[in-house]
């Protein structure tokens, strides 16, 4: 029997790209090794994750959120790993059914492994989600690169994220070849590890390491978990004070606008852009499943 012909599309929010499959019915099989291999930037087409586009109720993970999402965005790393959560990539996947028109200009949720979130496709082209809650477990780390090593604070935005305040985003070093932080018992799943500096009041730059997907020019929930460290780190506390307090993230692909509400939620605003769209080859396919 011959591989049938299956579509993608290529998309990135500030640079932290993605290989779109749309598939409503869940009917593409795409184990780990597939996966990895179409994120290969030499051997497929390359992209930071994939976008798993598929209707809630035909995805066993969500079907119990059909009634409240219908679009279910089956996320994965580069490796090919199964993450909770990503921001950038919820915005991507926003811009993918607006232009599919499969969800129109205004607000649409979209069920994630980390829940169902708020997005709003706006009139400008920007893309706003309501991430939820940030979580701060108590306990820190310590990471350790190139000699240097930092005190780390662990944030949890559906996925886990520890957070370092570092003196130059320099010091980060090559996080392409030195993956900067072994298992732990804090991190038993693996953690993302944000290098961040300050740029100004309320306004940070950063580089991040992801889980699954190595350096990569931009991380959304890295982003919000970087924006809730720096108030803390600040004396901010929106839950304390009754005000939103928003923070300017600068990324090497772009910059996402954090605000953090009294209530602990946590919103973030930036682009999301579909670059190009086609047909992955049957044959290549067969190959790499083979
Ligand atoms: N780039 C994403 C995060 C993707 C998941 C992450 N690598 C993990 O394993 O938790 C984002 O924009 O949030």
């Amino acid at each position: 029997m011959s591989t049938p012909q299956i579509a993608f599309l290529k998309g990135h929010g500030t640079e932290n790209d993605f290989v779109i499959v749309p598939d409503p019915d869940n009917a593409v099989d795409l184990p780990a090794s597939v996966v990895a291999r179409l994120c290969d930037r030499r051997a497929g087409i390359g992209g930071d994750g994939l976008l798993h586009v598929v209707r809630s109720a035909a995805h066993p993970e969500a079907r119990a959120m059909a009634e409240q999402a219908e679009w279910f965005m089956d996320y994965r790393n580069a490796d090919g790993s199964v993450a909770e959560m990503c921001g950038n990539g919820v915005r991507v996947f926003a811009r993918y059914l607006q232009r599919a028109g499969l969800a129109a200009e205004g607000d649409l949720a979209v069920a994630t492994r980390g829940g169902v979130k708020g997005v709003h496709l706006a009139k400008d082209g920007a893309v706003t989600v309501s991430m939820g809650h940030a979580r701060l477990p108590g306990s820190g780390v310590r990471v350790t690169v190139d000699g240097r090593s930092w005190d780390a604070r662990n944030v949890n935005m559906g996925n886990p994220h520890a957070v370092a305040f570092v003196e130059d985003l320099a010091h980060a070093g090559d996080l392409r070849s030195v993956p900067p932080f072994s298992p732990s018992s804090v991190y038993p799943d693996g953690v993302n590890i944000e290098f961040v500096v300050d740029r100004g009041p309320r306004h940070v730059a950063m580089r991040v390491h992801e889980r699954g997907s190595g350096e990569t020019r931009s991380c959304g929930t890295g982003a919000c978990a970087v924006a809730v460290a720096a108030a803390r780190r600040d004396g901010v506390d929106p839950a304390v004070t009754g005000a939103p307090a928003t923070y300017t993230v600068d990324l090497p692909g772009g910059t996402l606008v954090i605000t953090e509400f009294p209530d602990g939620t946590v919103d973030m605003t930036g682009p999301a852009v579909i670059v190009a769209e086609g047909v992955i080859d049957p044959d290549w396919l067969e190959t790499v499943s083979g």
